[in-house]
């Protein structure tokens, strides 16, 4: 019998997206407003999903403790008031996009975890786009 544990959290992030190797004109023409070069800002909730079977003896899946500092110290502190595109080497030649973010901490996340236990990342870059990633 597996169960979810589905842990909440937030971080303000900048960024800009286009392409270093394309021309201004077709990085506005792709990413439009996004490629403003004067970088701009996003309120990101994350949702973190663990699944596996429940421990007998805790009632655990995981502990929401352990998965929250996880989180604190892979994610928050690494992004959190960060401009994406200039302080955070995953992104030094990766376009920040919600997609490639919700893959950047998936693959931080998940080395952390059990081996049996799944992880799927929900990041909302608004409240009306969000994106989803489970490592498949
Ligand atoms: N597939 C993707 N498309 C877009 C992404 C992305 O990460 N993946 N990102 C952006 C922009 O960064 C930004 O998120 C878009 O802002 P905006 O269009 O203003 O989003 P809103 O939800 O505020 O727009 P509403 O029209 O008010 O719903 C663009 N595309
Ligand atoms: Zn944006």
């Amino acid at each position: 019998m597996k169960v979810t544990v589905h842990r909440k959290a937030h971080f303000n992030a900048a960024h800009r997206l286009y392409r270093k190797d394309w021309p201004f004109e077709k990085n506005e023409e792709v990413f439009g407003k996004c490629n403003n070069p004067q970088y701009h800002g996003h309120n990101y909730e994350l949702i973190a999903s663990v699944t596996g079977e429940i421990d007998q003896e805790t009632g655990f899946v995981m502990d929401v403790k352990i998965l929250k500092d996880l989180i604190k110290s892979e994610v928050e502190d690494a992004f959190d008031h960060k401009n994406l595109n200039e302080q955070v080497p995953e992104f030094e030649n990766l376009n920040p996009t919600a997609e490639n973010i919700a893959v950047v901490i998936w693959n931080k996340l998940k080395p952390k975890l059990k081996e049996d236990h799944q992880l799927e990342i929900t990041l909302y870059e608004t409240p009306r786009n969000f994106v989803t990633y489970k490592g498949e």
